[in-house]
C-alpha cells in the first residue's frame, strides 16, 4: 500500500522548527474564511477584529488573520488563486487545527437566470478540469457539506442576496473557458465555474473536515462574455455574501 512520503503535519512541522517555533506558535481557528481576492480578506478581518496570525509557508503572498473566541477562533485566510497552492494551504490549516472552511469567492455564471451579484453555492462539482483533486481518494462528485450548505443559504436570504445551489465546473484554465464547453456544460445544468472548489470539497472529505463554498457571479458565460464587478449588482451581492460568511463565522 502506497502512501505519502511526508504528511502536511510534518511539513509544517519542520517549517515551524526551521523558524525556531512550533505548533503553540500558531493561531489557526476551527473555523476558516477563505478568500482570494485581498480587500474581501482585509475587509472579513477587520469586521471579525482579527489580528496578523503566523504563516504556514514562508512566502508572503497569503496571509492569515486570526480572532480568538470561546469556539476555538476564526482565521480568515488571503490564499492564492488556483487548486493547487489553496489546497497546500488549506492542508496546512487542517494541520493546525481547522474544521470547517467556507470559500468566498467569485464565480463565472453559466445559468442566465442567476446574473452577477447573484450568489452561487456549488454543491456537486460534476466537471472537473483541475488537476489537484486526483491526488486523493476518489469517492464520488466532490460535494458541499449539506449542513453548511443550508445555513449558508439562509443566512445569505436574510442578508437581502439572490442565491441558488447546484451542480458546478472547476478548471484550471481561467483563459480556456470555451464555448462549446459552457454550451454543453449549460444544457446539462451547471450553474457556474470557479477554480477551487472541487479540490477542496474533496480534501474536505479526505481529511473528515466540512466545506461549502460561496462565490458571487463575478461575470455571465452564457452570451457575450458580459464581465460586472463594477455593476452595482455584484457590490450588492458582495456585501451580501460577506454579511452571511461574517455571521457563519460568528455562530
Ligand atoms: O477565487 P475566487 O474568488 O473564487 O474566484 C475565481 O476568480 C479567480 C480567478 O480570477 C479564481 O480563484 C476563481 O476561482
Ligand atoms: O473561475 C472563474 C471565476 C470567475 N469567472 C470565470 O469565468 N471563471
Amino acid at each position: 500500500m502506497s502512501h505519502p512520503r511526508f504528511t502536511p503535519h510534518q511539513a509544517v512541522g519542520n517549517r515551524l522548527k526551521a523558524r525556531g517555533e512550533s505548533f503553540d506558535d500558531m493561531r489557526v481557528g476551527k473555523k476558516v474564511l477563505l478568500t482570494w481576492t485581498e480587500k474581501w480578506a482585509e475587509d472579513l478581518a477587520d469586521a471579525l477584529g482579527a489580528t496578523p496570525a503566523p504563516r504556514t509557508m514562508f512566502i508572503d503572498t497569503f496571509w492569515l488573520r486570526t480572532v480568538d473566541n470561546d469556539e476555538g477562533g476564526i482565521t480568515v485566510a488571503f490564499a492564492p488563486i488556483g487548486a493547487p497552492g489553496t489546497i497546500m494551504l488549506m492542508e496546512d490549516l487542517i494541520a493546525c487545527g481547522a474544521e470547517s472552511f467556507v470559500g468566498v469567492g467569485a464565480s463565472g455564471g453559466l445559468d442566465p437566470n442567476h446574473p452577477v451579484g447573484d450568489i452561487l453555492i456549488p454543491n456537486v462539482v460534476k466537471i472537473l478540469n483541475e488537476g489537484t483533486s486526483a491526488h486523493y481518494p476518489d469517492n464520488g462528485d466532490p460535494t458541499a457539506d449539506p449542513t453548511m450548505l443550508t445555513e449558508l443559504s439562509s443566512l445569505i436570504e436574510k442578508h437581502g442576496g439572490r442565491t441558488a445551489n447546484g451542480d458546478w465546473w472547476t478548471t484550471d484554465g481561467f483563459y480556456r473557458e470555451m464555448t462549446d464547453d459552457i454550451a454543453k456544460h449549460m444544457d446539462n445544468g451547471i450553474l457556474g465555474i470557479d477554480m477551487e472548489t472541487s479540490a477542496m470539497y474533496r480534501v474536505a472529505e479526505h481529511r473528515g473536515v466540512s466545506a461549502c463554498n460561496i462565490l458571487v457571479v463575478s461575470d455571465e458565460l452564457w452570451t457575450d462574455w458580459n464581465y460586472g464587478i463594477d455593476f452595482s449588482e455584484f457590490k450588492t451581492g458582495v456585501n451580501a455574501m460577506h454579511q452571511a460568511a461574517l455571521e457563519w463565522a460568528g455562530s
